[in-house]
This record gives C-alpha cells, structure tokens and sequence, in this order.
C-alpha cells in the first residue's frame, strides 16, 4: 500500500508555480494576484481561504480578501463582483461555497467574468471543459489528476467510480476521467445517493474517488484488493481530546480499507492540500493569459 502524499505533491507543484512567478517578476511581467470574496464566518471555509491567502504568499502571489457579515445582501455581493471583473489588478477571484441561504449561489457564479474564473465554477468554463477547449479545470478534480499523474498510475482501461455528483467535486472528476487522455481513458460510473446497491459498484471498481460529505462511509467490505482510493472528503466531527475541538474525517473509513489498497490518499493531507496548490495554477495561468487571449 503506498499513501498518496498530497502535501507533498502541492509542495513540489508550489515550487513549480514559485519559480515561475519569480521568473515572470525578473522579465518585468506582473505580480499574479488572487481575490478571495468569504461572506460569513463558517469555520470551515475561514481556514480554506485562510489557507489559500497563506499559499499566495509562498509563491510570491498578490492576494486580496474580502471578508463580509453573513447578513451582506445578494446584490452588495453582485456589485463587488462586478468591481472585481473590471479591477485589472486582480487576475483571479474566488467566491468561497457555500454561501448564506439568502444569497443564490448560481447567479453569484455566473456574475463572475470567466476570464477571472479561476475555480471554474462558470458554466462557460465547465462547457469549454466538456468540449476539451482552454478552459480553468475545477481545482479539486485537477489536483487529484495531478496525484495520479505524479505517481504514474495507470488509468487507461481501468473502471473509475465516482461517489457524489456535485458541479465542484464529482461530476467534473466523472467527466475528466473519462477523457481520451493519461490520466484518463476510465470507465466511469457516477453513484450518487439514488443509487442502488452503490456496494455491488464499488466492488468492481480499480479506482474510487469519494466525493460524499459522510464520514467513515466507504468501508472494507466495500472494496476490491488492489484497488486505489481517493478521498475527497473533509467533515469537521467534535472531538474533545483536540485544542481546536474537532477533526477531520474522510468519506472512507481509512484504518479498514487502507490494507487492501494498492494507493489510498489520507485526509487530512491528501486531495485538500492539492486543490490548493491547483488553484494557485489556474491563477499564474490567468495572469500569464494563457486560456483566454
Ligand atoms: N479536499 C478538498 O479539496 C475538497 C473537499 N470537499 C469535501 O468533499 C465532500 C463532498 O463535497 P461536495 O461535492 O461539495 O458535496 P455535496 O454535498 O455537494 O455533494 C455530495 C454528493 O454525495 C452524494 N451522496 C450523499 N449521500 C450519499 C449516499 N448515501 N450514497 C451515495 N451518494 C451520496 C450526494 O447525492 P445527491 O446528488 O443525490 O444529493 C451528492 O451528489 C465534503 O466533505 C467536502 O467538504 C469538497 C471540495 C474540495
Ligand atoms: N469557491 C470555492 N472553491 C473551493 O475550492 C471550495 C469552496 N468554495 N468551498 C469549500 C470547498 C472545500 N475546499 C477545500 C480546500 C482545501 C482543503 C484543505 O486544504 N484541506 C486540508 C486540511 C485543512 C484543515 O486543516 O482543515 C487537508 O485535507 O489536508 C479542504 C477543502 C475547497 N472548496
Ligand atoms: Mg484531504
């Protein structure tokens, strides 16, 4: 069984992404520089963003946040965005999920100039993906490629099956792994919670990526010898022996399935670290102008 370092392997892409921002600065091109819109005080999505602020940071990014009350109206949030997508300062923004029950989400992602979208949330980002075209891939999706890619695992043939159909998470990666290309190239079967009997299809999978929101859900009976697994999830359970009062579960009960995997990633420190670091790509990618012209 070898764990999938995710730390790791944002590490080595920050690095990357370092060098060739210092680069770009010496050659007298602009600083790349993320915007991170939090409206509300979710603990969750204050360490992500947090997070994704220290990230720029390192890699010698600009980065803005912009942190409201969860009581901001729909249309304040709307007016920033379109401040946003005229600012030429900022390269790339983020409107950090979920947003307050007041606030439609949809609307709020479809505000935002492609161009600058670098989640790829927009729905003229996921078409263009779809149809194989330039496009800002979704940075969870594209991390996980970059594990199985940087650890050369073969995909080609193999049946890939995805829990969750989520735009950010699951349907993007089903979508993905079906492409004709490395990693890629699977059989792609895409569970959900209508689905019947999920066991008698994640049994028959080589590869599982888990994109639920439910601790612990996928156990050992539920899978082949041999098979890699992929974690996406990270739900906050209390904790009373930690400071902070939680930790962070997987949707896979690790301790049970890892003896039969051929590459498990952890959680924490598998798939999140690598949406990180994805996201930093799409913003280095956006001020470069190397998907739309
Ligand atoms: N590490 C990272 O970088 C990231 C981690 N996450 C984490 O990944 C997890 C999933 O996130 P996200 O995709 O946004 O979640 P959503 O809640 O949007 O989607 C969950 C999906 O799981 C499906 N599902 C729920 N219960 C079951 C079940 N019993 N059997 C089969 N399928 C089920 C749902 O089905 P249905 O559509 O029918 O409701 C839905 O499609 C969360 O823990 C989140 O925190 C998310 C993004 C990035
Ligand atoms: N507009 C938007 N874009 C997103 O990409 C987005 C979002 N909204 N909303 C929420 C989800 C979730 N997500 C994570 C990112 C990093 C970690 C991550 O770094 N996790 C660390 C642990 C971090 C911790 O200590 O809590 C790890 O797994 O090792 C997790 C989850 C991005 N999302
Ligand atoms: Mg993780």
């Amino acid at each position: 069984m070898t764990l999938l370092d995710g730390k790791k392997t944002s590490e080595a892409i920050q690095n990357e992404i370092a060098a060739e921002v210092a680069e770009l600065k010496a050659n007298g091109g602009k600083t790349p520089h993320l915007a991170a819109i939090l409206v509300g005080n979710d603990g969750g999505s204050v360490t992500y963003v947090n997070n994704k602020v220290l990230a720029c940071e390192r890699v010698g990014f600009e980065s803005s946040l912009f942190h409201y009350e969860d009581t901001l109206s729909e249309e304040e949030l709307l007016l920033k965005i379109k401040e946003l997508n005229l600012d030429e300062e900022i390269d790339g923004f983020i409107v950090q999920l979920p947003l307050p029950k007041h606030i439609d989400a949809e609307k709020v992602l479809e505000a935002i100039d492609p161009v600058k979208d670098v989640d790829g949330f927009h729905p003229i980002n996921v078409g263009r993906m779809v149809a194989g075209l330039p496009a800002y891939l979704p940075a969870t999706p594209a991390g996980i490629l970059q594990l199985l890619e940087r650890y050369e695992i073969e995909t080609s043939g193999k049946h890939c099956v995805v829990i969750g159909r989520s735009n950010i998470v699951g349907s993007p990666m089903s979508i993905l792994m079906a492409k004709s290309a490395y990693p890629g190239n699977c059989t792609v079967t895409l569970c959900h919670s209508r689905t019947k009997d999920l066991p008698s299809f994640t049994r028959q999978a080589d590869i599982i990526i888990a994109a639920i929101g439910k601790p612990e859900f996928v156990t050992a009976d539920m899978v082949k010898e041999g098979v890699v697994v992929i974690d996406v999830g990270t739900t906050r359970v209390p904790d009373a022996s930690r400071k902070s009062g939680f930790r962070l579960k997987g949707d896979v009960n690790f301790d049970e399935v890892a003896p039969k995997c051929s590459f498990i990633t952890p959680v924490p420190g598998g798939v999140g670290p690598l949406t990180i670091a994805m996201l930093l790509k799409n913003t280095l990618k956006a001020a470069k102008k190397e998907v739309y012209a």
